[in-house]
């Protein structure tokens, strides 16, 4: 067994299994405590809530706790290997959503038989949580749960591997154009993958500026064109009237490779193939769809980025879903909508170009960061992000209506 997978099996496993765990937050020593904390001081808040559902957030953990919901479809890229399979993956958005943002979160692994069944599960234990953060559910399935749920719920449900990912993904590609001197408007951009994560990149980008018929689209069966007659309904809006058909047909002279599908799909003789200064982001985790080193080697003059802390320039959600809860749940928002999205956008771009603090530095073992091709994001370990991606959420949650308090918290003041 290679040292790593060892290491990473230690660190799963010992002193206590997994990674997360719950502790408390008042005092439960005494008879007192307990009085207050059980029976009989509990039934306070229970005749509270009962009376105003929205008492729920002053008198339990309900406003700083995020449920992380997965069936195990998508995991990772590693594959639809079932909800079991996915708890540690869960579990590490929960450390993530902690370590990042102080949020309280407790991860959901959901079997079920229908799309249906899985729906029902998630709306009725929605209320007990500030949010819902699903993760690694499979398109086409993802689009239709996160839709109905967004209907159900009254607290913010955000599938991450869509939205996250999209907002990371625009934030670098905008400072990975700036850097390479290319307009989005005019670029010619291929997306590998065809499900959650690219459909939400590509949504995005377009939203940014990038035109619906410059990106071509590929699943495992190719380029998604306007001849196929075997495509999604959010397939569809991505097929290209184009006689191209294969990824070495789309890659000559494109400007950009989004990289949402699974490992090793990019050949380096394909990579040749791109038009001058390219933008790769190879994002799938945990294996690239190609290996930086190999990347490198075939183009000096690339910006690459990659879903992994190992690399430069990790370009993955965990830079976005712990701090677009965080603000939300501090305004109590209803919804993350598109507002709240192009805020964090925009407040990821601005840290990127601001100087880089000593211990983010340190924490990447790193002597110098500052925006260029190896630096076109911030690092997760930043602690800017929180305050300003936070802050930019909420204010644009405040502004879009959908936050339930009025001002800012004045801890963000
Ligand atoms: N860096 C980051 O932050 C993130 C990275 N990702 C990565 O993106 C990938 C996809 O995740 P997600 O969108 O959630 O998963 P989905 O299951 O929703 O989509 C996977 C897509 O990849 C396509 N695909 C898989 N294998 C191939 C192949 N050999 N050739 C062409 N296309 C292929 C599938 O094609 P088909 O439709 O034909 O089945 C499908 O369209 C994963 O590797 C994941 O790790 C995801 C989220 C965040
Ligand atoms: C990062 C992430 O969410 C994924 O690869 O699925
Ligand atoms: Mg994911």
């Amino acid at each position: 067994m290679s040292d790593f997978r060892q290491r990473a099996l230690d660190y799963h496993a010992k002193p206590t299994p997994g990674k997360i765990r719950v502790e408390l937050s008042k005092p439960a020593d005494s008879v007192n405590d307990l009085a207050l904390a059980y029976s009989p001081g509990v039934a306070e808040p229970v005749r509270e809530i009962a009376e105003d559902p929205n008492a729920a957030y002053q008198y339990t953990a309900k406003g700083n706790m995020v449920a992380v919901i997965s069936n195990g479809t998508a995991i990772l890229g590693l594959g639809n290997l079932g909800p079991l399979a996915s708890k540690p993956v869960m579990e590490g958005k929960a450390l993530l959503f902690k370590r990042f943002a102080n949020l309280d979160a407790i991860d959901i692994e959901v079997k079920h038989r229908t799309t249906e069944e899985f729906i029902n599960t998630v709306a009725n234990i929605a209320d007990t949580f500030g949010g819902i953060n699903l993760e690694d559910i499979k398109a086409p399935e993802c689009f239709e749960i996160e839709q109905e749920l967004i209907k159900r719920c009254k607290i913010p449900v955000f599938h991450d591997d869509q939205h996250g990912t999209a907002i990371v993904t625009a934030a670098g590609m905008l400072n990975a154009l700036e850097i390479q001197g290319k307009s989005i408007e005019k670029a010619k951009i291929v997306c590998m993958g065809a499900g959650a994560a690219a459909v939400a990149c590509m949504e995005l980008l377009i939203k940014c500026g990038a035109q619906r018929e410059r990106i071509y689209m590929l699943d495992r069966k190719g380029v998604i064109h306007t001849r196929r007659d075997d495509l999604t309904e959010h397939k569809k809006l991505f097929a290209n009237n184009t006689d191209k058909r294969t990824l070495d047909d789309v890659m000559d002279g494109a400007d950009i490779f989004v990289g949402v599908s699974g490992p090793d799909l990019l050949p380096p003789e394909t990579l040749a193939l791109m038009a001058e200064n390219p933008i790769v982001f190879a994002c799938s985790n945990p294996d690239p769809e190609i290996k930086p080193e190999l990347a490198h080697e075939v183009r000096d003059d690339l910006i690459m980025a990659t879903g992994r802390s190992d690399y430069p320039n990790q370009v993955n959600n965990v830079l976005c879903f712990p701090f677009i809860f965080r603000g939300a749940l501090d305004v109590r928002a209803s919804a993350i909508n598109d507002e709240m999205k192009v805020a964090a956008v925009e407040a990821l771009r601005d840290i990127s170009k601001e100087p880089v603090p000593d211990e983010v530095l340190s924490a990447s073992n790193s002597d110098a960061l500052s925006f260029g091709k190896d630096y076109i994001i911030p690092k997760p370990m930043d602690p800017r992000l929180c305050n300003r991606i936070a802050t930019a959420v909420a204010k644009a949650a405040i502004d879009s209506g959908v936050a339930r308090v009025e001002e800012l918290p004045s801890s963000y003041r």
